[in-house]
């Protein structure tokens, strides 16, 4: 679960990056977040993964109270979501199965396990067959999808995407959301930046629309636009 409650993100420079945000999302939702250039999207999405702190107000994601968040606290917060970004971020030195197996050797997970779980998210995207290849031998789509793979391997609560199809054609951008989709009916809450509205009109989620650092919308006002 994520709770905004009146919270306000102040940049140094006195810049709002957002203003008095109160907004849940509940365990299990779907949620597209929408906005122009500069709305407040990745300060909300920075917020969430406590790389940016709250100036004002109360911020909870998944039991985790972020105001007073103690340090050693910040990689199990970490562990419980999984991040998708535009960019992939993809180690390019290392194969499709080491790009996903390293998410799982880094927090120390024993290699029966590794052995175990990466095969089988990597089935889930569709990329077993590449796990010997290197990202640069794969389409964006596919990167996406190892990306995905990754962020999904350590069993996170919550799924945050950045834009996630921003780098890929139309077409493959579909497979990407409905690969959350399939994702999200099995449980997990997915959090999905985006600017395509045509891509948000064919699904029947909440969408959040951030305009000057405030909620401009929640829900099902963009179906009026149909
Ligand atoms: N580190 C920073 N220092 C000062 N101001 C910032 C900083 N980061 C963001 N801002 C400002 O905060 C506001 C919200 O920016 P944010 O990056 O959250 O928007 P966005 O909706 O994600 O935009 P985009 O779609 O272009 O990524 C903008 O006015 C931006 O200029």
């Amino acid at each position: 679960m994520i709770e905004f409650k009146n919270v306000s993100k102040v940049y140094p420079n006195g810049t709002y990056g957002l203003k008095d945000v109160n907004v849940r999302i509940d365990d299990g939702e779907f949620v597209f977040v929408l906005g122009a250039s500069g709305a407040g999207k990745s300060t909300f999405l920075k917020l969430i993964m406590h790389e940016e702190k709250v100036t004002s107000g109360e911020l909870v994601v998944n039991g985790f109270s972020l105001a007073g968040l103690k340090q050693r606290e910040v990689p199990k917060l970490r562990r419980s979501m999984g991040i998708v970004f535009q960019d992939f971020r993809l180690i390019p030195s290392m194969n499709v199965y080491d790009n996903v197996a390293f998410a799982l050797r880094v927090t120390d997970t024993p290699y029966r396990e590794i052995r175990k779980r990466v095969p089988f998210v990597l089935d889930l995207v569709g990329l077993i067959h590449k796990a010997k290849n290197m990202p640069n031998e794969l389409s964006g789509g596919e990167q996406q999808r190892v990306a995905l793979a990754r962020a999904l391997v350590n069993k996170p609560a919550l799924i945050i995407a950045d834009e996630p199809t921003g780098n890929i054609d139309p077409e493959m951008s579909m497979e990407i959301v409905d690969m959350l989709d399939s994702i999200n009916k099995v449980g997990t809450t997915i959090l999905m930046v985006t600017h395509e509205h045509e891509l948000i009109r064919r699904y029947d989620h909440r969408v959040i629309t951030i305009e000057g650092g405030s909620i401009l919308s929640d829900r099902p006002d963009w179906r009026d636009a149909r």
